[in-house]
């Protein structure tokens, strides 16, 4: 047997200690349990039988085996571990290594600056980038195109790049625990991106994406990422986050499905006594309400026919019935809205359709008060 270096008590919390918390932060912010302690005691007896599994796998080495894939381990997990702790610290925004950074630069030509501008400031993480940063991010971008059937990204990998498709459709699938059957949760389309999740987080990849058509797509590195859209991607994440949880209708979906929205959702704000929707006309957005209050009317603005509260939802009869508006909303108070156009509504939250069927009856009970 090898015999013990001695260790520093930092170099303990530095290599023993901190990446595990580390990498249990970086989980928990992930799956965001409500069970904080019970669902961390899980992971670290999951993450121990890893560990106890690789031990036994080793246990017939001989010595100077043994010794060698010590320090191969050992040279590993240092390696691990110091791009783990160096993400996970970003992400509660300790430090930002800005100034060591080389960005990567891949020459292009104008018209494929205009194509990824196009893609890219369309999406929420890339919006709050100075001209400065978004022209680093520009070069650092790298044209990639994949053929039908391609595994893009696959669950479980490690993950050093984002991708925004430009052209052509592409499948998610995960696979839940305790399931054979991936499951497929998403149908990507251009001016969409993916694999953000793995390069916020410092987490393996959390689901597949593969290609359905040949698909052009720019993708982005992780170092790049990290120095220049992680934290403000982040910051945004969170304040979309809070914003969405707001709303009853939203809540069905999981977290990271309702961040998504925020790359189709556009907010709107109104003075009291406007009219946001008129009776007749032909609908095609639904509206979420964010702050303030609304009524509806009915009949030339005669009869109420409905009071709205702030985490409430309107305009959503056009788009299951396909007619024309019922109703003229007024604001009651100033408001503040976000609305998504009905094409968007379906692709991203179709599930939600059937909630939104069952919740017509609240209007009925309305008027028969
Ligand atoms: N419900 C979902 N949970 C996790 N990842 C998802 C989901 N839907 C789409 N994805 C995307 O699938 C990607 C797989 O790689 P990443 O984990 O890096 O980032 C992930 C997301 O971009």
């Amino acid at each position: 047997m090898s015999q013990k270096k001695k260790v520093t008590i930092q170099e303990y919390i530095a290599n023993k200690v901190k990446p595990v918390f580390d990498q249990l932060i970086a989980r928990i912010v992930i799956e965001k349990p409500d069970d904080v302690y019970g669902w961390s005691i899980n992971w670290l007896q999951n993450q121990k039988s890893g560990a106890q599994v690789q031990q036994l796998e080793n246990h017939d080495l001989s010595e100077e085996e043994e010794e060698e894939e010590e320090v191969i381990l050992e040279l590993k997990q240092q390696q691990k571990q110091q791009t783990r702790a160096a993400v996970s610290a970003e992400v509660y925004g300790d430090y930002n290594k800005k100034e060591d950074f080389k960005p990567r630069f891949i020459q292009k030509s104008e018209g494929q600056i205009e194509r990824i501008k196009k893609r890219i400031l369309n999406s929420f993480m890339f919006q709050a980038l100075d001209e400065k940063d978004l022209n680093i991010v520009l070069g650092a971008m790298d044209e990639k195109k994949f053929q039908v059937g391609d595994e893009v990204i696959k669950q479980g990998d490690d993950g050093n790049e984002l991708y925004v498709i430009d052209e052509g459709r592409l499948e998610c699938y995960k696979k839940f625990t305790g399931f054979e059957e991936e499951k497929l949760l998403k149908t990507y389309i251009p001016g969409e991106s993916f694999g953000e999740l793995a390069l916020l987080y410092n987490a393996p990849r959390a689901a597949t994406i593969k290609a359905i058509e040949e698909v052009t797509t720019f993708a982005l590195d992780r170092e790049t990422f990290n120095n220049i859209v992680k934290f403000s991607a982040i910051k945004k994440r969170e304040q979309m986050e809070e914003i969405l949880n707001k709303i009853d209708l939203l809540q069905s979906m999981d977290n990271y499905e309702r961040v998504q929205l925020c790359d189709v959702l556009k907010e709107e704000k109104h003075h009291a006594g406007e009219a946001i929707i008129n009776e007749g006309e032909i609908g095609d957005r639904i509206y979420l309400i964010i702050e303030g209050e609304l009524e509806a009317y009915w009949k030339g603005q005669t009869e109420k026919v409905y009071d709205y509260k702030s985490g409430d939802y309107f305009g959503e009869l056009a788009l299951l019935k396909n007619t024309p508006r019922q109703a003229t909303v007024i604001a009651k108070t100033d408001v503040v809205l976000l609305y998504c156009d009905f094409n968007s509504f379906k692709r991203l939250m179709g599930p939600l359709e059937e909630v939104l069927k069952r919740n017509t009856e609240r209007y009925e009970k309305y008027l028969q008060q």
